[in-house]
Protein backbone atom coordinates (compact mmCIF):
# COMPACT_ATOMS: atom_id res chain seq x y z
CA UNK A 1 0.00 0.00 0.00
CA UNK A 2 1.45 3.53 -0.46
CA UNK A 3 1.81 5.96 2.08
CA UNK A 4 0.53 9.61 0.91
CA UNK A 5 2.58 12.68 2.20
CA UNK A 6 0.62 16.15 1.37
CA UNK A 7 3.09 18.83 -0.07
CA UNK A 8 1.93 22.56 -1.56
CA UNK A 9 3.28 23.99 -4.77
CA UNK A 10 2.74 28.08 -5.25
CA UNK A 11 3.35 29.68 -8.69
CA UNK A 12 3.14 33.81 -8.16
CA UNK A 13 2.21 35.36 -11.84
CA UNK A 14 3.29 39.24 -12.47
CA UNK A 15 1.70 39.91 -16.10
CA UNK A 16 3.51 37.69 -18.65
CA UNK A 17 5.97 36.51 -16.11
CA UNK A 18 6.14 33.56 -13.64
CA UNK A 19 8.29 33.32 -10.26
CA UNK A 20 10.10 30.31 -10.50
CA UNK A 21 13.33 29.04 -7.92
CA UNK A 22 16.16 27.46 -8.46
CA UNK A 23 16.49 24.62 -5.53
CA UNK A 24 19.46 25.18 -3.48
CA UNK A 25 19.44 21.68 -1.51
CA UNK A 26 17.32 18.29 -0.65
CA UNK A 27 14.66 16.93 -3.11
CA UNK A 28 14.57 18.40 -6.61
CA UNK A 29 17.88 20.29 -6.28
CA UNK A 30 18.94 22.39 -9.16
CA UNK A 31 15.85 22.13 -10.36
CA UNK A 32 13.67 25.70 -11.28
CA UNK A 33 9.98 24.75 -9.33
CA UNK A 34 7.49 26.81 -7.93
CA UNK A 35 7.47 27.31 -3.62
CA UNK A 36 6.33 24.84 -1.93
CA UNK A 37 6.91 21.51 0.52
CA UNK A 38 5.47 20.15 3.36
CA UNK A 39 1.98 20.35 5.21
CA UNK A 40 2.93 20.55 9.00
CA UNK A 41 0.25 18.88 11.36
CA UNK A 42 -1.07 21.94 12.78
CA UNK A 43 -1.91 23.76 9.52
CA UNK A 44 -4.22 24.03 6.96
CA UNK A 45 -2.98 23.08 3.46
CA UNK A 46 -3.08 27.01 2.27
CA UNK A 47 -0.97 28.20 5.36
CA UNK A 48 1.58 25.55 4.44
CA UNK A 49 1.58 26.90 0.95
CA UNK A 50 1.65 30.66 2.56
CA UNK A 51 3.97 29.70 4.95
CA UNK A 52 6.65 27.72 2.53
CA UNK A 53 6.31 30.41 -0.18
CA UNK A 54 7.48 33.33 2.77
CA UNK A 55 10.35 30.74 4.48
CA UNK A 56 11.99 30.22 0.42
CA UNK A 57 11.56 33.66 -1.18
CA UNK A 58 10.28 36.26 1.94
CA UNK A 59 7.05 36.68 -0.53
CA UNK A 60 4.24 37.15 1.55
CA UNK A 61 0.65 36.34 0.16
CA UNK A 62 -2.87 36.05 1.99
CA UNK A 63 -3.36 31.97 2.10
CA UNK A 64 -7.07 33.38 0.64
CA UNK A 65 -5.70 34.76 -2.26
CA UNK A 66 -3.92 31.58 -3.19
CA UNK A 67 -6.20 29.44 -6.05
CA UNK A 68 -6.14 25.92 -5.77
CA UNK A 69 -5.22 25.50 -9.59
CA UNK A 70 -4.22 21.89 -9.65
CA UNK A 71 -3.79 18.41 -8.12
CA UNK A 72 -0.65 16.13 -9.03
CA UNK A 73 0.33 13.05 -7.96
CA UNK A 74 3.56 11.53 -8.06
CA UNK A 75 5.30 8.13 -7.71
CA UNK A 76 8.34 6.67 -7.95
CA UNK A 77 8.63 2.52 -9.11
CA UNK A 78 9.63 0.37 -6.18
CA UNK A 79 8.90 2.66 -3.41
CA UNK A 80 5.91 2.95 -1.18
CA UNK A 81 5.19 6.99 -1.26
CA UNK A 82 2.62 8.75 -3.40
CA UNK A 83 3.71 12.53 -3.03
CA UNK A 84 0.10 14.51 -3.54
CA UNK A 85 1.26 17.78 -4.12
CA UNK A 86 -1.69 21.08 -3.98
CA UNK A 87 -0.46 23.52 -6.66
CA UNK A 88 -2.00 27.15 -5.95
CA UNK A 89 -1.69 30.52 -7.86
CA UNK A 90 -1.75 34.10 -7.61
CA UNK A 91 -1.07 37.03 -8.30
CA UNK A 92 -1.40 39.33 -5.11
CA UNK A 93 1.50 38.97 -3.24
CA UNK A 94 3.83 41.28 -1.33
CA UNK A 95 7.43 42.07 -1.35
CA UNK A 96 10.57 41.43 -3.53
CA UNK A 97 11.42 37.95 -4.55
CA UNK A 98 14.98 37.47 -2.03
CA UNK A 99 17.21 34.39 -1.92
CA UNK A 100 17.21 32.01 0.94
CA UNK A 101 19.17 29.03 1.79
CA UNK A 102 16.42 27.07 0.45
CA UNK A 103 15.87 28.85 -3.30
CA UNK A 104 17.35 31.55 -5.16
CA UNK A 105 14.04 32.77 -6.81
CA UNK A 106 14.15 34.45 -10.12
CA UNK A 107 11.46 36.07 -12.61
CA UNK A 108 10.69 34.00 -16.50
CA UNK A 109 8.46 35.07 -19.22
CA UNK A 110 5.87 32.47 -19.62
CA UNK A 111 7.49 32.03 -23.11
CA UNK A 112 10.47 31.40 -21.80
CA UNK A 113 10.40 28.77 -18.91
CA UNK A 114 13.38 26.96 -18.47
CA UNK A 115 12.15 23.52 -19.15
CA UNK A 116 15.21 21.95 -19.65
CA UNK A 117 16.45 22.62 -15.96
CA UNK A 118 12.83 21.53 -14.23
CA UNK A 119 11.22 18.44 -13.76
CA UNK A 120 10.36 16.38 -16.93
CA UNK A 121 6.49 16.02 -15.72
CA UNK A 122 6.57 20.14 -15.44
CA UNK A 123 6.83 20.15 -19.28
CA UNK A 124 3.48 18.50 -19.82
CA UNK A 125 1.52 20.12 -17.29
CA UNK A 126 2.81 23.84 -17.40
CA UNK A 127 1.33 24.45 -20.45
CA UNK A 128 -2.63 23.66 -18.34
CA UNK A 129 -1.54 26.25 -16.22
CA UNK A 130 -0.41 29.02 -18.42
CA UNK A 131 -3.47 28.83 -20.16
CA UNK A 132 -5.38 29.12 -16.89
CA UNK A 133 -6.66 25.78 -17.01
CA UNK A 134 -7.61 23.46 -13.77
CA UNK A 135 -5.82 20.33 -14.11
CA UNK A 136 -5.46 16.51 -12.00
CA UNK A 137 -1.73 14.60 -13.57
CA UNK A 138 -0.41 11.76 -12.17
CA UNK A 139 2.97 10.91 -13.01
CA UNK A 140 4.90 7.64 -12.59
CA UNK A 141 8.55 7.79 -12.59
CA UNK A 142 11.53 5.35 -12.55
CA UNK A 143 14.50 6.87 -10.48
CA UNK A 144 13.82 10.98 -10.94
CA UNK A 145 14.72 11.07 -14.70
CA UNK A 146 12.45 8.90 -16.34
CA UNK A 147 8.27 9.12 -16.51
CA UNK A 148 7.40 5.67 -16.84
CA UNK A 149 3.73 6.87 -17.56
CA UNK A 150 1.61 9.30 -16.98
CA UNK A 151 -2.32 10.98 -17.17
CA UNK A 152 -3.27 14.23 -17.74
CA UNK A 153 -6.94 15.54 -17.29
CA UNK A 154 -8.62 19.23 -17.13
CA UNK A 155 -10.83 19.60 -14.17
CA UNK A 156 -13.98 21.75 -14.57
CA UNK A 157 -13.84 22.70 -10.69
CA UNK A 158 -11.35 21.68 -7.77
CA UNK A 159 -13.99 21.36 -5.22
CA UNK A 160 -16.14 19.04 -7.10
CA UNK A 161 -12.78 17.18 -8.04
CA UNK A 162 -12.36 16.55 -3.90
CA UNK A 163 -15.46 16.11 -3.38
CA UNK A 164 -15.73 13.57 -5.65
CA UNK A 165 -12.29 11.80 -3.96
CA UNK A 166 -12.81 9.49 -0.92
CA UNK A 167 -10.22 10.45 1.42
CA UNK A 168 -9.38 14.15 0.47
N1 LIG B 1 7.15 21.19 -10.42
C1 LIG B 1 7.26 20.05 -9.74
N2 LIG B 1 7.27 20.10 -8.41
C2 LIG B 1 7.40 18.93 -7.77
C3 LIG B 1 7.52 17.71 -8.42
N3 LIG B 1 7.64 16.74 -7.48
C4 LIG B 1 7.60 17.37 -6.28
O1 LIG B 1 7.67 16.86 -5.15
N4 LIG B 1 7.42 18.72 -6.46
C5 LIG B 1 7.36 19.75 -5.44
C6 LIG B 1 6.37 19.60 -4.34
C7 LIG B 1 6.99 20.42 -3.24
O2 LIG B 1 6.70 21.78 -3.45
C8 LIG B 1 8.47 20.21 -3.45
C9 LIG B 1 9.07 19.12 -2.57
O3 LIG B 1 9.01 19.53 -1.26
P1 LIG B 1 10.35 19.64 -0.37
O4 LIG B 1 11.00 18.32 -0.33
O5 LIG B 1 11.14 20.82 -0.81
O6 LIG B 1 9.63 19.92 1.00
P2 LIG B 1 10.17 20.71 2.27
O7 LIG B 1 10.64 22.09 1.85
O8 LIG B 1 9.09 20.65 3.30
O9 LIG B 1 11.34 19.79 2.64
P3 LIG B 1 12.61 20.08 3.52
O10 LIG B 1 13.73 20.13 2.49
O11 LIG B 1 12.37 21.38 4.23
O12 LIG B 1 12.64 18.87 4.40
O13 LIG B 1 8.63 19.82 -4.80
C10 LIG B 1 7.52 17.70 -9.82
O14 LIG B 1 7.64 16.66 -10.47
N5 LIG B 1 7.37 18.90 -10.45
Amino acid sequence: MLVKKLFTLVFINNEDQILLGLKKRGFGVKKWNGFGGKVEPNETILEAAARELNEECCVSVRPSDLKNIAHLEFTFEGQPTLMDVRVFSTNVFEGNPKETEEMLPKWFKNTEVPFDDMWPDDRIWFPYMLQGKKFFGKFHYEGFDKILNYKIEEIDCMKTFYAGRKST
